[in-house]
């Protein structure tokens, strides 16, 4: 197997989306989000304004009260009303121990429709191998990091025992999903075998919350292009890297807080686009 090739910055640049004079909120991609819980009602509030800095029409967050209540206060543009989403995020801040069985229900109708979704943490035991589908089944990017990985293989009889890379690959095919291996190296793999590497972070984001960023940012990116999973996935790690890189900058090469990472991710998008 060659090495995977690393998604650059022209590269992230050309695919995000500049919105243009003929745009509106509808047009640019509406974000859906189910993620967050009584346990980790924060994980909500960091994806949707994870979303919202990563330019996106409009962010639907439907959650728990409490975590609305909380993504209001922070975020008052958001849409608490369920409609039309052109891309879903379910499963960052929830547990399948505590997950209720309306939620399971709504989540997993989100995953037999055609729109797509990111599937992140406590959703990912919802996914099932591509052979065992019964019924459609939405485009899908799974966003787990090496544990969540670990835990998923296991539960689709997948052996342990092979390497990162092709692991991913391998997880990539058996569900027919996009596959965001989350790491201090990102891995992006797909069903028919490609792979891409991500680089573009700092250490300090090995930090509580950054991958509820992440799920953020890449729902936002799969709203305003739907049909290019791989590369929103790719993008979307590279910004979120270099998010935190600039979040640690901005206090002198130290700690970063997963919020400061969101916050930062308007200015990477900036200053990307403006390079082009
Ligand atoms: N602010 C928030 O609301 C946050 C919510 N989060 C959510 O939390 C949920 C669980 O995510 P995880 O990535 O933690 O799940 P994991 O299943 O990877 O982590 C849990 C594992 O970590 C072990 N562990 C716990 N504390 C430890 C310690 N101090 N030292 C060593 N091992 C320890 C546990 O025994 C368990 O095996 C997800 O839904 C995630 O989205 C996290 O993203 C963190 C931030
Ligand atoms: N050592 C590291 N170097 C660079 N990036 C890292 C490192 N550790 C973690 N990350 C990145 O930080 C994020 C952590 O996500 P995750 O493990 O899901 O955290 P959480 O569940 O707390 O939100 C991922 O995007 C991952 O790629």
């Amino acid at each position: 197997m060659s090495a995977p090739s690393p998604w650059t910055a022209p590269e992230t640049a050309t695919f995000l989306r500049v919105p243009t004079a003929s745009d509106d909120k509808y047009s640019r991609g509406v974000v859906g989000m189910r993620t967050g819980s009584e346990e980790f009602p924060g994980a909500a509030v960091l994806g949707v304004e994870a979303a919202w800095r990563t330019g996106t029409g409009m962010v639907r967050y439907l959650g728990p009260r409490r975590a609305a209540d909380l993504v209001l206060q922070r975020r008052p543009e958001t849409v608490t009303a369920d409609g039309r989403v052109q891309a879903w995020v379910v499963g960052s801040g929830t547990s399948p121990a505590t997950r209720t069985a309306a939620e399971t229900a709504a989540v997993r109708t989100i995953l037999s429709g055609d729109v797509p979704v990111v599937v992140d943490a406590g959703a990912l035991d919802l996914v099932v191998a591509a052979s065992a589908l019964t019924g459609d089944r939405a485009p899908l990017v799974l966003t787990p990091h090496d544990r969540e990985h670990a835990a998923l293989r296991d539960r689709l009889g997948l052996a342990p025992d092979v390497d990162r890379e092709q692991a991913a690959l391998e997880t990539a095919a058996v569900t027919g999903a996009v596959l965001l291996l989350k790491g201090s190296t990102t891995l992006i793999a797909t069903p028919p075998g490609t792979l891409r590497s991500v680089t573009a972070g700092v250490a300090w984001l090995a930090t509580a919350g950054t991958g509820d960023v992440l799920a953020g940012i890449l729902g936002a990116l799969v709203a305003g292009a739907p049909d290019r999973l791989a590369d929103a996935a790719a993008c979307a790690a590279w910004v979120h890297g270099r998010a935190g890189a600039a979040a640690s900058a901005r206090h002198g090469g130290g700690p970063l807080v997963a919020l400061d990472v969101a916050r930062a991710v308007s200015r990477v998008v900036g200053e990307l686009v403006s390079e082009r």
